[in-house]
């Protein structure tokens, strides 16, 4: 008899007909998220699950005791409470990799155009308050090409923006991570600092850790005192690995030049966020990986691992601490 399983957000046809070979698949078919209370009945007889953002905690596993694998259709998987997975022997997966290049170019756009201010300039044109000038210095940017980046974390996607970064700008590379990694600094001649001197070096600082307790608002008040006046602020991490207030003051306060910003401390982001009105920061709504590619490539990864944990090969992509 083929195992039952939940999928709780929407797949292509193609990642359903790959479920269906294996598994009875059951679905939310709703207009909106799935209600979590909604989802708390739906998992109760099923082995696995597919989700994307929900909060995987031991209410969430206690709802669902025959549950084996819950697969996270992303790499971030700070909705885990990993240690109760572990406690009820059920195994979480995520999809590193396939979602790399998409997010490190999302990296990259964030970059250009904070610095560009393609937003700000977009908006002026098409507001039709372009007129002959006679000084149009108050168009300029900052140059991004053979400035200094600093990335923080240095994992797959870091070392993809250090990869666009090194060859497609000629940046210096700078980098912090959990640890030094010889072969990367090879590769992309990257430089490894201490946090205080890459935040004081870097012209554009990128967050890229994952969110754990350690990386828990890394970057508060006295970090953003520590960058240039002139440096910009790209977060593609998760919100919560930056004090969001302290970062709205050093904007305010212009201890920072801009910022680029895919991730927040809530999202979708408050209304009345201050960030909103600042037209140095240029603000997308979390969409790192959004593109029909790569999120066609995240929801197979989550499948196969789905699949390979319930057939018993064991997951491709177990999460672990
Ligand atoms: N905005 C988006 O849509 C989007 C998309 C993908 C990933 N992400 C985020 O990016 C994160 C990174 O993804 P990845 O695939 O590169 O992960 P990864 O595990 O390959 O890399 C993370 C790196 O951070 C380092 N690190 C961890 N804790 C640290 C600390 N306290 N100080 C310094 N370095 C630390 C690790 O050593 C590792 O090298 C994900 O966890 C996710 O939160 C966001
Ligand atoms: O961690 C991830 O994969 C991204 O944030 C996608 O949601």
């Amino acid at each position: 008899m083929k195992p039952t399983i939940y999928i709780s957000q929407p797949v292509s046809e193609k990642v359903r007909q790959y479920l269906n070979e294996y598994c009875e698949v059951k679905e939310w078919r709703g207009e909106d998220r799935i209600p979590r209370e909604t989802l708390l009945k739906e998992i109760a007889n099923v082995e696995g699950l597919l989700t994307a953002w929900h909060k995987i905690d031991e209410e969430l596993l206690a709802a669902a005791p025959k549950l084996k694998v819950v697969s996270n259709v992303s790499v971030g998987y700070n909705n885990f409470d990993v240690q109760a997975l572990k406690e009820r022997n059920v195994i979480g997966t995520n999809t590193p990799y396939v979602l790399d290049d998409t997010v490190a170019d999302l990296t990259m756009a964030l970059i250009l155009a904070t610095a560009r201010r393609i937003t700000e300039l977009d908006k002026y044109v098409k507001d039709k308050k372009w007129e002959p000038v006679k000084d149009e210095e108050q168009f300029f940017g900052l140059d991004v090409h053979h400035a200094t980046i600093g990335i923080i974390g240095m994992g797959r996607i870091g070392e993809a923006v250090a990869q666009r970064a090194k060859f497609g700008f000629d940046m210096d590379v700078l980098y912090h991570n959990r640890s030094r990694k010889p072969e990367a600094e090879k590769k992309y001649e990257a430089e490894y600092c201490e946090l205080p001197s890459l935040l004081e070096r870097a012209d554009f600082v990128v967050m890229l850790t994952p969110l754990t307790a350690e990386t828990h608002h890394l970057l508060g008040e006295q970090e953003f005192k520590q960058m240039k006046k002139s440096a910009i602020f790209v977060n593609v991490s998760r919100g919560q690995t930056v004090d969001e207030q302290a970062l709205i003051k050093a904007l305010q306060n212009g201890e920072i030049h801009g910022a680029g910003l895919d991730v927040y401390q809530k999202e979708p982001i408050e209304k009345d966020n201050p960030l909103l009105e600042m037209r140095n920061v240029v603000t997308v709504p979390h969409i790192g990986s959004a593109t029909a590619q790569t999120r066609e490539a995240m929801a197979m990864r989550a499948a196969q691992n789905i699949v390979a944990v319930l057939t018993g090969k064991g997951a491709i992509d177990p999460v672990t601490d």
